[in-house]
């Protein structure tokens, strides 16, 4: 029996809203409660809603999980926002924009909208940030968004882990960052939404392909080779867009690139092992019961790569299997190339001169968390 964890003691009773009661949203709204917050959780079902306002269970997606009592459930999106000070998002992406346009007359005038989800709008290649800003009348330093190593099953057992609260204004990620944590979840700060948010999305991508060559029966060495290439792939990918490399070094990145990789957990792994093993994407979407993002965001992504002239080639594998035009088997890290020639090995000390940042610098600066205990500071 997990034991209740302890509530922080900061600004008790803030009172937020947590959109979307699936597995992400009905546990960080877990989080939120155990960190002492007032929290409302909307779900769409008013079955599901009643079963989390009275039972404190949400057995069809964290089953056997004991929801704070604080917390509260309805199927009234009005009800659920008045007075929310914070409102956490964590719907499917592709369902962003229609539960915007929902919510938008129920929002107080200073909200803070805070992202919980890793895809872009397959329809625009927005990130999910971007999509607020552009529905909502909001400053964009009133919008957050959160992402790291955050298998939800995990962290609703209360199994420690860490996240970073990325906002354009360190203001705003530091109020929600005060709310996000508690005995079991430490919340990191920065102000690169940019990187933050591509990570979640990236990952997927790498995390299906790890998936994919797991299904076919590749041992650890072909996956650390893809996990390796995978993140300079996503460090190449964000810094064209923006991003600080360093961001993809912590935890939004290799942080949350790892725990995809590495858990049967995840939804994005769990397709890839499918296709791995030859199902094809509409057999895979059809047993897939959660939502999986990556497979979502394999054509908008490849589509902003190509803008920018990125070359992401695990990625174009993804795709191509996907489309059934390529053997799974043979995804691997040395047919990321199609030159004869032996490439140079581009790692992330190229990513940090193609990128002009300290990446290296962060990498250390997160050993040295590490070795103490994350004593560090509030950036990641
Ligand atoms: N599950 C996890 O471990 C984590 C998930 N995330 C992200 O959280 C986001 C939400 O994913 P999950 O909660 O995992 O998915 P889920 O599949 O567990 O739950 C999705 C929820 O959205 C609801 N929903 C579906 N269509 C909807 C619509 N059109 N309008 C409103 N609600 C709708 C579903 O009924 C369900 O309650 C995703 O972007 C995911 O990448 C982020 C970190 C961890
Ligand atoms: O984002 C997640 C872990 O950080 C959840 O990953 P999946 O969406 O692949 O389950």
């Amino acid at each position: 029996m997990t034991p209740r964890a302890k509530t922080a003691t900061v600004r008790p009773g803030t009172r937020v809203a947590v959109l979307g009661a699936g597995s992400w949203g009905t546990t960080f709204a877990k989080i939120l409660a155990d960190g002492g917050a007032d929290v409302v959780l909307w779900a769409r079902r008013p079955e599901l809603a009643r079963e989390i306002q009275e039972a404190k269970r949400n057995s069809d997606y964290l089953p056997g999980i004991n929801l704070p009592i604080s917390l509260r459930a309805t199927a009234r999106l009005d009800l659920a926002l008045a007075g929310a000070e914070q409102v956490f998002v964590s719907v499917p992406s592709q369902s962003l924009r229609e539960n915007l346009i929902a919510a938008e007359p129920h929002l107080g005038a200073n909200a803070i909208i805070v992202s919980l989800m890793k895809g872009v709008e397959r329809s625009s290649g927005l990130r999910m940030s971007e999509v607020i800003e552009q529905v909502l009348p909001i400053s964009p330093d009133n919008i957050a968004a959160i992402s790291g190593p955050n298998l939800a099953l995990e962290i609703a057992k209360q199994q420690p882990t860490a996240a970073v609260v990325s906002s354009t204004s360190l203001e705003t990620a530091q109020a929600v960052a005060l709310l996000a944590r508690n005995d079991y979840f430490r919340s990191f700060v920065n102000t690169d939404v940019i990187g933050t948010e591509f990570g979640g999305v990236l990952k997927n991508l790498i995390a299906v392909a790890i998936g994919i060559v797991d299904g076919v029966g590749y041992g650890e060495n072909t996956k650390a080779s893809i996990i390796t290439r995978g993140l300079v792939e996503m460090t190449d990918f964000a810094v064209a867009y923006g991003a600080h490399p360093e961001t993809l070094a912590g935890l939004a990145g290799l942080g949350d690139l790892i725990a995809t990789c590495q858990s049967p957990l995840s939804r994005n792994n769990t397709a890839g092992r499918l296709l791995g093993q030859g199902y094809s994407q509409s057999d895979v979407v059809k047993q897939m019961q959660q939502t999986t993002e990556g497979l979502a965001s394999v054509g908008p992504i490849l589509e902003l790569a190509k803008a920018k002239g990125v070359e992401m080639p695990i990625v174009e594998q993804v795709r191509q299997v996907l489309a059934g035009t390529l053997n799974p088997r043979d995804i691997a890290p040395h047919l990321t190339t199609d030159s004869d020639e032996p490439q140079g090995e581009r790692t992330l000390d190229d990513a940090q001169a193609h990128g002009g940042a300290a990446l290296w610098g962060s990498v250390k600066r997160a050993f040295d968390q590490l070795r103490n205990s994350g004593r560090g500071s509030l950036g990641d």
